[in-house]
């Protein structure tokens, strides 16, 4: 493999604070890398020293081989994640500046249309909405074409059209050789778009993979998420969390937790749903619904981002793969495994 983003062990302070601790990462050509992690976490410092805004304290980074400053300049795109170009200027005259700065240069107007603003094209920067300034700035990363595009939370504030949009502009840069660093909070779109996906907390990378492997390592398994029936979960009910899930599991081999009002069901195969739906019934358990779910990146943000946060903090460790039942209170875990 070929890498052109490299970084080795870097690490940035601002004062006190520690943005960056010994932070590694290497993105190999034509690769679409998404880096993900909580706010504060290191992103932007990582790719300001990656392009050559930062200097880290301690560590390496290249870019196509080079120190960033170095890098020609006509094969670097970058949308830093604040950026305020002039605001009188139409959209088509700004993608003309920014044009104008390289030797060899794309049509504006092709570009427009590629980021879907050819119906904006005379419209000032100030008075496009804030999702079109934002893909008036994507699109200001592609005029020279670049070699390696470095786009720092590219689709914040856009829509899910234009989203899409740049989803597809993206895919398309990669399938013609583009090599991409990506940050973004959104785990669908870091799913839908990376090869490989970096998580970041705390200034230091803590695993790199494609989002399949990545789930595989920290989410856990496939569930089965049973919607408890009132009679289940009201306070008059004598039936105890632990009492259920033993109810429960009287039948079903598989390992159980219980939150408020859920039980959640590991390693269910989608074809064994029914034989799970018998099994609730065989113990007398009412239910309101079952919704298979499949752990994703979120589940891998959350088994990895909390665990580091309880690190730091002293806190309970996580249980990685619950992300999915994040949104209500945590699950207790007092099931067994499969026998
Ligand atoms: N120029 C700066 N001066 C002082 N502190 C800074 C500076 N830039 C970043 N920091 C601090 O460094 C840490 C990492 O910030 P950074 O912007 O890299 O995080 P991030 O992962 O990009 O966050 P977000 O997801 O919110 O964009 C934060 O604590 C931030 O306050």
């Amino acid at each position: 493999m070929n890498p052109v983003v490299v970084a080795e062990d870097v690490a940035k302070r601002y004062g006190e604070t520690v943005a960056l601790d010994g932070a590694s990462l290497s993105i190999d050509a034509g690769e679409v890398f998404a880096l993900i992690g909580p706010n504060g976490a290191g992103k932007t410092t990582l790719v300001r020293a990656l392009t050559g805004t930062v200097s880290p304290d301690s560590g390496s980074v290249s870019v196509l081989g080079t120190a960033p400053a170095d890098v020609d300049a006509s094969r670097l795109g970058v949308l830093p994640q604040s950026f305020s170009p002039p605001d009188r200027l139409s959209a088509r005259e700004l993608l003309a500046y920014y044009a104008s700065l390289y030797p060899e240069s794309r049509d504006p107007d092709t570009v427009l249309a590629e980021v879907g603003l050819a119906d904006s094209a005379e419209t000032w920067y100030e008075n496009l909405s804030g999702g079109q300034q934002r893909r008036a700035c994507v699109g200001s990363t592609l005029l020279n074409d670049p070699d390696v595009l470095v786009l720092d939370e590219p689709t914040t504030g856009i829509d899910p059209a234009g989203r899409r949009t740049i989803h597809r502009l993206i895919e398309d840069l990669a399938a013609d050789g583009t090599t991409v660093l990506l940050t973004t909070h959104d785990m669908a779109e870091a799913e839908r778009l990376a090869d490989r996906v970096g998580l970041l907390a705390d200034g230091t990378v803590l695993d790199v993979g494609s989002p399949a492997a990545l789930v595989d390592r920290h989410a856990g398994s496939d569930r089965l998420v049973v919607d408890l029936a009132e009679t289940e979960t009201d306070t008059e009910s004598p039936m105890t969390a632990a009492d259920l899930v033993a109810t429960a599991r009287e039948t079903l081999p598989n390992r159980i937790e219980r939150d408020r009002s859920r039980l959640v069901v590991h390693d269910v195969d989608p074809t064994d749903i029914g034989s799970v739906a018998d099994d609730l019934s065989t113990a007398g358990i009412e239910y309101t619904g079952l919704r298979w779910t499949e752990p994703g990146l979120e589940a891998v943000y959350y088994a990895l981002a909390d665990a580091e946060t309880d690190a730091v903090t002293g806190g309970p460790e996580s249980v990685a793969g619950e992300a999915s039942v994040t949104s209500n209170p945590p699950i207790s875990d007092v099931g067994g495994g499969r026998p």
